[in-house]
């Protein structure tokens, strides 16, 4: 719904348009996303964001705005790193391709604390992931901060145009949401946005479009399609939740899965099929081939097992269509075709029969709505797995004896965090096959065995993330019982890598 004053956010592409938005309602301001070409329909906004994008604005198919029409709204802009380098040109500056990439934390050093930096540290974290900087400044810019290299990092030209080449939407820049209020603070009186018009407005939706179709959930046991089925239930859906054995799931997965939907008195059916997917898996090793294979089976037995299905309803979440890019008028890169997000699936979606409510928000917002529907907290509470399994944890091709050693050892490294209560202090840990031999030496003989890794990171909703500093004496359990108890594995790694430039899982 767009209303007078809201924010209007423009998509040019990035990774984190949604999170802007996002960010923007937990401000308190109604906010909405609109590709830049349809600048035309934005209507009567209060403030208007730029988002960041993939594109060079020196490629030839750079995204673009009608800068005469941004102009004539005549309240505050800001644009964030693509955002930004699009605007100091259209004020006739200019943008340079830079050799030293920025990936990551940095420091923001504000030159003031006023305006955009009233409250900000001295030295303040933000996170980064450019690698064009700004040039030639025009005449009416000012710079507001720079980098710990004395790159100005942060303009303002004019009185109302504002940009940075950071990221603030994203948690790991620590006084990010400040500055993004700090700017929506110099525009007028901005229109409120209230969640449990947002809930109401979701649950009407849901009975809208469904009517009295019969609906197939798929349900995995994870938080989003909990969250999910539960909210069918509540809207009142005629629906069958099934959940799918692939054999990619981790070790005793299935039992646990039914026994929690048996604690909520959900019904779900289980349809076992670890022989279809291993065999149409066997012999691939290219991970796109491998998601969009697991991608089209999950379609082919959801509609086998509900013959009479006339809509598919799934837990997407906004970082699955986002890292998909499958939203057509998306001009964000293809990162990964999430399994939810195949062709088949975006032919169904075309055709009105895919139900997916949750696609907007991210997986804190839906960790909120599921405690409000009263979904237990330690089911809330489950780190995530991804719908490919194990096939997005064991780079190359997948067997059943990469598969046995991938659980058993996650399921060594996962006790251990419990053990340790260490288990909630992490958003997400597992272990993952490196499938590289390398030799070693196993009671007096030479093994030549694969690697596994450890993965632990903390992230508020997966777009970014960090790794986590683990007790060195949960790494030392978790390597000494590996390496000891499972066959195969003669070397443990720990993974240090932040996201970006790498992703949570490996594939
Ligand atoms: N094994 C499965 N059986 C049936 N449906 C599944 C299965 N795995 C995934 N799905 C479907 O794909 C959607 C997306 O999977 P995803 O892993 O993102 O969410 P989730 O499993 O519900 O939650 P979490 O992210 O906490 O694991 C799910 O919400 C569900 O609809
Ligand atoms: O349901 C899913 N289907 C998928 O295809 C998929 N790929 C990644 N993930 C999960 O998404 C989050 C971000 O993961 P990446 O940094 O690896 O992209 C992490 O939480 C991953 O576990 C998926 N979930
Ligand atoms: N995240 C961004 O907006 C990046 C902008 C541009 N592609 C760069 O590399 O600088
Ligand atoms: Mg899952």
């Amino acid at each position: 719904m767009q209303e007078k004053n809201h924010v209007a956010v423009l998509d040019f592409g990035s990774q984190y348009t949604q999170l802007i938005v996002r960010r923007v309602r937990e401000l308190g301001y109604a906010a909405m996303l609109y590709q830049p070409e349809d600048i035309a329909e934005i209507g009567e906004p209060g403030a208007i964001i730029l988002s960041g994008g993939p594109k060079s604005t020196s490629d030839e198919d750079a995204p673009d705005i009608d800068f005469e029409k941004l102009k004539s709204f005549d309240v505050p802009v800001l644009g964030v790193c693509y955002g930004m380098q699009l605007l100091n040109i259209k004020f006739g500056g200019s943008v340079k391709s830079s050799n030293r990439r920025e990936y990551g934390p940095a420091m923001l050093k504000p030159n003031d604390n006023v305006g955009l930096y009233e409250g900000i540290s001295h030295e303040s974290q933000v996170w980064m992931s450019h690698s064009d900087t700004v040039n030639e400044l025009p005449e009416n810019a000012t710079v507001l901060a720079a980098n710990q290299n004395g790159t100005p990092v942060s303009l303002k030209w004019g009185d109302t145009f504002y940009g940075i080449q950071f990221h603030p939407e994203v948690t790991h820049s620590h006084e990010g949401n400040r500055i993004l209020h700090n700017f929506l603070l110099t525009a007028g009186e901005l229109a409120p946005f209230h969640i449990e018009d947002f809930k109401r407005e979701m649950i009407a939706g849901i009975k809208e479009k469904v009517g009295d179709k019969q609906v197939v959930c798929g349900v995995s046991g994870g938080v989003d399609s909990t969250v999910l089925a539960v909210l069918l239930k509540e809207a009142g859906v005629n629906m069958r939740a099934i959940f799918v054995d692939h054999g990619l799931l981790r070790k005793d997965e299935g039992d646990e899965v039914r026994s929690n939907f048996h604690r909520m008195g959900v019904e779900i059916e289980t349809i076992e099929c670890s022989g279809l997917f291993l065999s149409e898996l066997e012999g691939e090793g290219d991970p796109e081939t491998k998601r969009k294979i697991i991608g089209n089976l999950f379609v082919d037995v959801f509609w086998e097992a509900v013959g009479d299905a006339q809509m598919l309803a799934q837990g997407t979440l906004y970082p699955d269509v986002i890292e998909s890019a499958s939203n057509e008028k998306s001009k964000a890169s293809v990162i990964k075709t999430h399994h939810n997000r195949v062709q088949r699936i975006l032919d169904l979606q075309e055709q009105g029969k895919v139900l997916e409510p949750l696609a907007e928000l991210f997986k804190d917002e839906v960790r909120e709505l599921g405690a409000s529907l009263g979904i237990p907290a330690d089911i809330l509470n489950r780190h995530p797995f991804p719908g490919p399994g194990l096939a997005v944890r064991c780079p190359g091709v997948v067997d059943e004896k990469r598969l046995r050693i991938i659980r058993e050892c996650d399921n060594i490294f996962i006790s251990r965090l419990k053990d340790h209560g260490w288990y909630d202090k992490v958003w997400q840990a597992y272990a993952c096959l490196v499938p590289v031999k390398t030799v070693g030496v196993k009671g007096d003989e030479r093994s030549y065995e694969w690697a596994i890794n450890l993965r632990a990171v903390v992230s508020e909703d997966a777009m970014t993330a960090d790794w986590v500093e683990l007790p060195y004496q949960i790494l030392r359990e978790t390597s000494h019982r590996i390496l000891n108890e499972v066959d195969g594995i003669n070397r443990v790694l720990y993974d240090v890598s932040t996201k970006p430039p790498a992703s949570i899982e490996w594939e």
